[in-house]
């Protein structure tokens, strides 16, 4: 048997077993420990599966079981989607607590994956919360592209997950452009990114990213298919191949024997989750360009115009530098598609905002007349 402290940790339960925080703890610590307080008979469980009434969460690895959301975190009947905001409702990789089979609260995300949501209506979807690492899987083979990662890297920095970026199947280059590969991926090193190429079917190459790996905490992969992520976790978890469609248990109870596959405890202490949705990776509008291509915004603050579009204007230094070979021009290309997309994505958030305001003000007027004409109603 192992402790429940132990099990959670084995989830990725990032608080130390002892009070107060020790120090160089994160800033949501405190704010955990005081929910917890409040609640004394409660016990953190973190979300595996969303339900429309409820939640699927664990309490370690081998234990699963579903729960009551608080009323708040439901969406009214006849209310459109995407009204309760990702911001009030809890995701995969969120913690709550737990009261039986009740939610009593969510515990504040230290960190979140977001990403736009296809359709018609502006949305947001959680990709994960709570996740210290994204790896960023790609391959080093003819699917080998710096501008999906640089998609990639604009997409999950600033919700304050760390990225590292994971060229996989070092073993076989060939069919790259070595040269090319290198200066793209040294760009990327100089926003200030880990890099690791690794052979994911080889335990001492996928050491080097043991690091990011111990006890407590959280990582996901993501990458396009075929880039190895199963590959990687496989070589992770020390097996050779991944079950998949793993088919639920369930004891005489009710309860699920198997946790469900969204959380994934590692020999090294850490957990990975599985995250289904990072096929289409759609800007949020909240997305920090300029931290992603720093060097661009630098060049461009020496053009001779401030608001030079790096088109045919004389004194331009972001053309200079193209010209001169200093500047990838595809990843120039890249920075202008991308930041079309997150003023694009800004616009309609913030279009979204004002609608929703306005349905408040309009809401309160409406009430405000059937109170004055039928009273209190
Ligand atoms: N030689 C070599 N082959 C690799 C490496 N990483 C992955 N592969 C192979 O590449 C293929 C695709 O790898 P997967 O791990 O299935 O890729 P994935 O990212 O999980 O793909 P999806 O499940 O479709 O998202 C498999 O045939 C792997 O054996 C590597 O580092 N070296
Ligand atoms: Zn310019």
């Amino acid at each position: 048997m192992i402790s429940a402290f132990d099990a959670l940790r084995a989830i990725g339960w990032p608080l130390g077993a002892d009070e107060p925080a020790p120090s160089g703890a994160h800033p949501e610590d405190a704010i955990w420990r005081e929910l917890m307080a409040a609640h004394p008979q409660a016990r953190p469980a973190r979300v595996v599966e969303q339900h429309r009434s409820g939640y699927v969460v664990a309490d370690g690895p081998e234990h699963s079981y579903r729960v009551e959301s608080l009323p708040e975190w439901q969406r009214p009947p006849g209310f459109r989607k995407g009204t309760v905001g990702i911001d009030q409702r809890p995701g995969v990789g969120d913690w709550l607590l737990v009261e039986g089979r009740k939610a009593v609260a969510l515990l504040p995300r230290r960190t979140t994956i977001k990403r736009g949501a296809a359709g018609e209506h502006y949305q947001q979807q959680l990709i994960a919360a709570n996740v210290d690492t994204v790896f960023v899987v790609c391959g080093l083979d003819a699917d080998f592209n710096p501008r999906r990662i640089e998609r990639y890297l604009l997409l999950v920095r600033g919700g304050g997950v760390e990225p590292v970026i994971v060229l996989t199947k070092a073993d076989q280059t060939a069919a790259i452009d070595a040269d090319g590969a290198m200066a793209a991926l040294v760009e990327l090193a100089a926003q200030g990114v880990a890099v690791r190429a690794v052979n994911a079917k080889d335990p001492d190459s996928v050491a080097t990213l043991d690091e990011w790996l111990g006890p407590g905490r959280t990582a996901v992969l993501i990458g396009s298919s075929g880039a190895g992520k199963s590959t990687l976790t496989n070589t992770l978890l020390g097996i050779e191949r991944m079950k998949t469609g793993e088919v639920r248990e369930h004891d005489s109870r009710g309860r699920h024997t198997t946790t469900h596959r969204a959380l994934i405890p590692l020999p090294t202490g850490a957990c990975l989750i599985d995250t289904p949705g990072m096929r289409e990776l759609k800007p949020t509008g909240e997305e920090d360009v300029a931290e992603n291509f720093s060097d661009i915004e630098v060049l461009a603050e020496q053009c001779r115009f401030r608001d030079c579009k790096h088109a045919k204007e004389p004194g331009c230094a972001v053309r200079a530098a193209i010209e001169g070979g200093k500047l990838d021009p595809q990843r120039f290309a890249n920075y202008l598609k991308l930041s079309d997309e997150v003023a694009g994505a800004a616009n309609r958030l913030a279009h979204r905002r004002a609608q929703k305001a306005e349905e408040k003000v309009l809401g309160k007027a409406l009430n405000k007349r059937l109170d004055e004409k039928y009273g209190k109603h």
